[in-house]
């Protein structure tokens, strides 16, 4: 992958983890509490998975992460700061950092299959001959090569989930979270993915990755987070 500038100023202390989750719970609206009692930290410049059943709280816990949810109870601090006592207009900033794929992609419709993968170059203010190389390198990478142009819309679900997750590395996030990243591709792919994952957390990006693929998960010597109905029933000694 070619590096790209980092989106941000870093004002993240080295010694501050990228997650911290402490004591923290989440409920639906007036619904039971599916998430409870998490506590946890993801190092800067860690890479873990989350497993678990499906209906565990992978999804939530990391919309948690991103924001799109605020907790019911507990405190989430992301780079050092406390995510609760963040103001609003933080937030753009903050979401930045993060590179997230979403499990069911949210590729903008629109806009091409390049122009997609471009977004979080261009929103950062980067000129489009900055990055025209990049993208394009990147999106062969994935096997997206021939498909530059193309709208998501007629694009397989395996190609459309190549495209976000070109989206969200592009950019170098400080942080990556991924929801079941790989659920679409073959097993070939998937390891191929998973090697974009790695080289992006050793240039330095703190990785998260959701899966229920325990073969996936077992081909990385990698420390997992382990949920069971909404609980962590494993963690990282070091966490
Ligand atoms: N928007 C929502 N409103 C109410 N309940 C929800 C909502 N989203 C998820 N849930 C419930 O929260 C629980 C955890 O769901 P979640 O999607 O986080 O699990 P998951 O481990 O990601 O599952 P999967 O592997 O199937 O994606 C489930 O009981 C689910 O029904």
């Amino acid at each position: 992958m070619t590096p790209t500038p980092r989106p941000s100023p870093d004002l993240t202390r080295e010694t501050d983890p990228a997650v911290r989750f402490d004591a923290v719970g989440l409920r639906y609206g007036r619904g039971p509490e599916i998430l409870s009692d998490l506590s946890f930290d993801l190092p800067s410049g860690s890479f873990h998975f989350l497993t678990g059943p499906s209906g565990a709280g992978k999804s939530s816990l990391l919309r948690l992460i991103y924001r799109d949810r605020q907790p019911s109870r507990g405190l989430i601090s992301l780079f050092g700061r406390d995510t609760a006592l963040m103001p609003r207009e933080d937030l753009p900033g903050l979401r930045r950092r993060i590179g997230v794929v979403f499990q069911d992609f949210r590729l903008l419709g629109h806009l091409s299959v390049f122009d997609n993968v471009a977004l979080p170059l261009r929103v950062a203010g980067q000129a489009r001959a900055s990055y025209a190389d990049d993208v394009a390198d990147l999106l062969a990478w994935v096997g997206l090569g021939e498909r530059l142009h193309a709208l998501p819309a007629s694009l397989s679900g395996g190609e459309q989930q190549r495209a976000a997750i070109a989206r969200a590395v592009i950019s170098r996030p400080d942080l990556l979270i991924a929801d079941e990243p790989t659920g679409n591709v073959d097993p070939a792919m998937a390891h191929r993915l998973l090697r974009l994952f790695v080289e992006l957390n050793r240039l330095g990006t703190t990785v998260l990755i959701a899966s229920h693929d325990i073969t996936l998960v077992r081909s990385l010597n990698a420390p997992v987070l382990e949920l069971a109905e909404g609980r962590l029933v494993s963690k990282p000694k070091a966490a």
